[in-house]
């Protein structure tokens, strides 16, 4: 059974233009004009688009003292239904090491999860079994590392432990993911809050300054140099960890920055709500920050220092807040936004002129699975691409509403905000996964795991030129020696 999209502008990271497309099986077959199918899917006056792509999830995490509440059946669900047709989500080893998590991971999400999904590992140590784990990991089909650099006496990794990691992704083919704070100085200036008397949630801004992620970046830029390898920085939230990333990038370095929808359009006067749970809600690492760290977000995606826009979808319910109740640093960190990222980057991007059309394919699809190493499989419409695809209608609109919310929280940070723009059809591998108006249900255990391959190219660049340029003994013959010493 075949099926064909017709009437709609296709809109891909590269160019904008009116096209049918045939979908035969999983698989798009062609892409032209008049063509034919078993069933038609109308998208006149709409645009078609790779289904999205977020890079940052965190899906049942198990983290500071819980787990996060969104489920992987709940939260591919409200990813599809907001027209991201793969998730990349974080697996956190535990005691028994990378290969029991990954296992863990595998069990949740094979029985739950309708949309297609991929994994990162956590380095949160450093030991000759980790560095054996890992290359087994990277034979699974993962191909990024994250590091924390912050979470201090969890899951903080320290320069060392990241320089031996990084070291090995770049052998392995591997790209390094780091959360970029630094943990020692968050650490003492929450005790310092807490010492003057500041309990509440808005300490936890100050705590997590754009200085303390603004050092951070660099020093993981330069620690992958220095390993040779190219870096990508999670959820960039200040001009000071933009610039790190605009600098090294001018010098030729390789590397990738990811804002997050929150951080793009949600600012710090959250945390001084009189209402604690309103504050709580939003509370995570890095905080909401200031109007002009946004305009310096939205300038990245626009100018390509930054490039991609994920949602770090960490979504704890109120009641798991109330963990922090007397002390801040207790909050569950972590907000969601897996349904709404969309939405609310064309509403607050594309229909505001801060982006293109073209540039909000590439920064929430494209460029993400060209960095992963996807590309064209996912992130593109050419024929012999999945047909993950968005029929996306630019005059659908709806104020975004915990109550009518897929996620399984009781709140939504974007809560009360009109969106305009919204899938009118979602599509995983030829499916329709969503569609407006109906009442779908999600469809557990229908998401497939998206193997991704090492990087040949951009490490066999980078480790080719550090061994052109690497440092060498000096030859020198016996007249150029002392003599007699
Ligand atoms: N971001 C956040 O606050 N929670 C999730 C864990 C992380 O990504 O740091
Ligand atoms: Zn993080
Ligand atoms: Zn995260």
């Amino acid at each position: 059974m075949s099926k064909v999209i017709k009437g709609g502008t296709v809109v891909a990271a590269d160019r904008t233009y009116e096209a049918d497309i045939l979908i035969e099986g999983e698989r798009i077959a062609a892409i032209g004009q008049n063509l034919s199918g078993d069933t038609v899917i109308d998208a006149s006056d709409a645009y078609i688009m790779p289904g999205g792509i977020d890079p940052h999830t965190h899906l049942e995490m198990p983290f500071m003292g819980t787990t996060a509440a969104e489920t992987w059946e709940s939260g591919t669900f409200a990813a599809l239904s907001g027209g991201t047709t793969m998730v990349v989500d974080f697996v956190i080893p535990g005691p028994d090491g990378m290969l029991a998590a990954l296992e863990e991971w595998e069990g949740r999400a094979t029985r739950q999860a309708s949309s297609d999904y991929s994994y990162h590992m956590a380095v949160t140590d450093w030991s000759e079994q980790i560095f054996h784990d890992m290359g087994k990991v990277v034979d699974h089909g993962i191909n990024t590392f994250k590091h924390f650099m912050a979470y201090k006496g969890s899951l903080m990794v320290n320069d060392d432990e990241m320089f031996a990691s990084f070291q090995r992704c770049a052998a392995l083919g591997a790209l390094p993911l780091v959360h970029a704070e630094n943990g020692d100085i968050v650490a003492a200036l929450q005790q310092k809050y807490i010492d003057a008397g500041i309990p509440g949630p808005e300490a936890h801004a100050y705590s997590r300054p754009p200085e303390v992620e603004g050092e951070a970046t660099n020093r993981a830029i330069m620690i992958a140099d220095a390993a040779g390898v190219p870096v990508y920085i999670v959820h960039v939230s200040c001009e000071q960890s933009h610039e790190a990333i605009r600098r090294a990038r001018q010098k030729g370095m390789r590397v990738f920055g990811e804002p997050l929808i929150q951080h793009l359009t949600l600012d710090e006067s959250e945390y001084q709500n009189p209402d604690w749970m309103h504050a709580a809600r939003r509370v995570m690492s890095p905080p909401f920050r200031d109007k002009n760290h946004q305009d310096s977000l939205w300038a990245g995606l626009a100018a390509g220092s930054l490039q991609v826009v994920a949602t770090d979808h960490a979504a704890f319910t109120s009641e798991q807040k109330t963990l922090g109740l007397d002390d801040f640093r207790k909050i569950p960190n972590g907000t969601g936004g897996l349904e709404d990222r969309m939405p609310v980057l064309w509403t607050r991007g594309v229909e505001t002129g801060r982006l293109t059309m073209n540039e909000f394919v590439a920064v929430t699809s494209t460029n993400i699975a060209r960095i992963l190493n996807i590309y064209p499989q996912k992130g593109a419409i050419l024929p012999g691409s999945d047909a993950d695809l968005v029929v996306w209608d630019p005059k659908l609109s709806k104020t975004i509403s915990a109550g009518n919310q897929k996620s399984i929280i009781d709140y939504n940070v974007f809560e009360g905000i009109r969106v305009n723009g919204m899938p009118r059809y979602t599509l995983s591998r030829g499916d329709v996964v969503w569609s407006h108006g109906q009442n779908d249900q999600p469809q557990p255990g229908r998401g497939k795991f998206v193997k991704r391959r090492p990087f040949p190219a951009v490490n066999q660049a980078l480790s080719k030129w550090k061994e052109i340029t690497a440092p060498r003994a000096v030859t020198r013959s016996a007249e150029h020696m002392p003599i007699g010493v």
